[in-house]
């Protein structure tokens, strides 16, 4: 079958997007993980799906697969501001805000005057059962877990503070951490370093799709650890490898991220 798509970017983190509001969208995971494919196939760290919404209030359904292992997750940060540039660009909406439903949320996407995103992302959730996190049985029972801040943001969330990011061991502990039993539906692990009140630095090990240049609700995530630790003020701008992203948090609202989101071309794929 012949697939036309567009591939984004948001800060590096990038996207397959597909327009999926006139057609059923039908990829199994074997198909998916081959648009994720880096040399069989597209390229991309998450597979962006664009459905048509008859709820009223909600202008469309908004689904995420990783690229790696093509397995649909609650939500991803940077492929939602990619998902209002692509709506507005591809003419589905003249809105400039638009509401869109994930399997688990439903956020605001605001497209700015200077071409950035702002994104409702919704409000931290900090619950174990929810996130989902089993901890360990008495604190210390699991070393690589000291110091960790867990927390969702509507997909899971583990958040390590570090010297130096550059010499952080993300490939190694990364996956380590996922592999715990703690995280029982895996999670994405993000090593932040500290340059300020209002400033940081962040590289995050993805569920799916490993090591990415940024993760929007990663970025969330560590802002939102960090304000509760006492590190951050209630606005701070972290660089990414892949860019900068700018996260709001007021400690008990909704959790908000500005950002770039662009368009790098339209293509067909056979699959
Ligand atoms: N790997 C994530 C999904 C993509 C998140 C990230 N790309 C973002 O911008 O939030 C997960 O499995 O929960």
């Amino acid at each position: 079958m012949q697939l036309s798509f567009t591939k984004m970017q948001g800060a590096g983190n990038d996207f397959v997007v597909i327009d999926a509001t006139r057609q059923p969208f039908e990829l199994g995971p074997a198909q998916l993980r081959r648009l994720g494919d880096r040399r069989f196939g597209v390229g991309c760290d998450q597979v962006l799906v664009v459905e048509a919404s008859t709820e009223p209030g909600i202008d469309f359904r908004y689904r995420i697969f990783n690229g790696a292992d093509g397995a649909e997750v609650e939500h991803c940060g940077n492929g939602a501001r990619c998902f209002v540039r692509f709506v507005r660009d591809k003419g589905l909406t003249e809105k400039d805000v638009v509401r869109v439903r994930t399997v688990n949320a439903v956020l605001t996407l605001a497209l700015a005057a200077d071409g950035r995103v702002r994104v409702d992302m919704g409000p931290p959730v900090f619950e174990a059962a929810r996130v989902p996190y089993v901890p360990p049985a008495l604190p210390g029972d699991e070393p690589l877990l000291n110091d960790v801040a867990v927390l969702s943001m509507g997909n899971p969330h583990a958040v390590l503070r570090v010297v130096d990011v550059d010499t952080a061991p993300v490939e190694t502990l990364g996956p380590r951490i996922q592999a715990l039993p703690a995280f029982p539906q895996g999670v994405n692990v993000g090593f932040v370093q500290v340059l300020d009140r209002g400033h940081a630095r962040i590289r995050v090990y993805e569920r799916g799709a490993g090591e990415t240049l940024a993760c929007g609700t990663g970025t969330c995530a560590a802002v939102v650890a960090g304000i509760r630790a006492g590190w951050f003020d209630a606005a701070v701008e972290v660089q990414a490898r892949g860019g900068l992203l700018r996260i709001e948090w007021d400690g008990q609202g909704s959790v908000f991220m500005t950002g770039p989101a662009e368009t790098v071309f339209d293509g067909v794929i056979q699959l």
